[in-house]
């Protein structure tokens, strides 16, 4: 199969997202809940897992969904709810020209029905879309990275992919210039690149990207998330002196990491587990653990191992991910596992 409907539907409807969680981040009111976990979720959250879901749906009415979100709170409070439906309706309208017909929404009720088909619980057959509205919701609300993130998972095997990120350069060359880039990959059929807010037409394939492969760890620079609590920080420092890496690391927030180490912004993207007891979701890996490979990387487990994205809504064969070039992929591991030999 080709898969190019699936793929041009997911960056239509990433995209879709996108002008409503802008739109958002431009206003005074952004409707913050805590969720029972203390991560924040805002409308934009809520307005982007309709909108995305709702293209799904309308396209691939028979597919399953995993949403990171669902409709609860817009149920119990009319004072978030109500914003988020203007918004929903508004950017249903304004992003006509832009995206076409990819999927209405007609009322409160149908927008939190929507949502709530994310609901599914994953599993190692069938069609299953992983769908995070806001990856990274922290950044979104300080004006840094995030990412709108839609895979298709086909009996256990991520697919499918399209990671849409507002405030990635268009240029890595140039950091102040154009914002917006989403990317995407088909199995098999490599990764490509297109700014966020052109329009995006069938039959325009986008930039092929591929990762960097640097000759050694002395050139080597590597992503690591922002949130101490997400990741290992002490421990991404110690594996990266290990390697004899010499730069910095790049801390960003999001699967904006995957993006920007599969386009060659950066070369390693390592995340330790702060607990062996926390499992990964498959939302914040799907499609960009998919763009990497496509681009030409290794993405694994902290034992090397494949992500298993077979086993429910989250990755509980796993812990922590790495991704890195192909030639320098088992050295990483090598790496990883001298410094958790206590815990592996
Ligand atoms: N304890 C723990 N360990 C690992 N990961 C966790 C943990 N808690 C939360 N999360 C998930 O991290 C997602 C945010 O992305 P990052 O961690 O890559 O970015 S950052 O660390 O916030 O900079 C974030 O996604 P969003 O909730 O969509 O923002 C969470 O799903
Ligand atoms: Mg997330």
């Amino acid at each position: 199969m080709s898969y190019s409907k699936e793929r041009h539907i997911a960056e239509l409807a990433v995209q879709r997202a996108c002008i409503l969680t802008n739109r958002v981040f431009h206003s005074r009111v952004k409707g913050t809940v805590t969720k029972d976990d203390k991560s924040p979720v805002t409308l934009a959250d809520y307005g982007a897992q309709a909108l995305v879901i709702g293209a799904v749906n309308k396209n691939f009415p028979q597919d399953n969904i995993v949403g990171e979100e669902d409709a609860e709170v817009l149920r119990q409070k009319a004072d978030v709810r109500e914003p988020t439906w203007q918004y929903v309706k508004e950017t249903i309208e304004q992003s006509q020209e832009v995206v076409g017909e990819i999927g209405s929404i007609n009322s409160a009720e149908e927008m939190m029905d929507l949502i709530d088909l994310g609901v599914h619980a994953g599993g190692p057959t069938g069609r299953i879309w992983a769908l995070d509205p806001i990856d990274g919701t922290k950044g979104f609300l300080r004006g840094g990275q995030y990412a709108v993130c839609l895979g298709l998972i086909v009996d256990g095997q991520v697919t499918v992919g399209a990671l849409a990120c507002p405030n990635l350069p268009v240029d890595p060359k140039n950091p102040d210039g154009e914002k917006g880039i989403i990317l995407s990959a088909v199995r098999g059929q490599g990764a490509t690149l297109k700014p966020l807010l052109e329009n995006i037409c069938a039959d325009e394939p986008g930039i092929p990207i591929k990762m960097n492969a640097p000759a050694s760890f002395a050139d080597a620079a590597f992503c690591e998330g922002v949130e101490s609590g997400h990741s290992n920080q002490g421990q991404q420092a110690s594996i990266a002196k290990k390697l004899g890496i010499t730069k910095e690391s790049v801390r960003m927030d999001s699967q904006a990491k995957y993006a920007s180490v599969a386009r060659g912004d950066g070369d390693l993207y390592l995340r330790l587990p702060t607990s062996m007891t926390y499992e990964e979701k498959i939302w914040d890996h799907a499609a960009g653990s998919l763009i990497v490979e496509e681009a030409g990387g290794i993405v694994s487990d902290v034992r090397g191992n494949p992500l298993n994205f077979a086993v429910g809504r989250t990755l509980k064969k796993n812990n922590g991910v790495i991704a890195a070039p192909k030639n320098l992929h088992a050295k990483v591991i090598e790496a990883v596992k001298d410094e958790l030999k206590a815990v592996l």
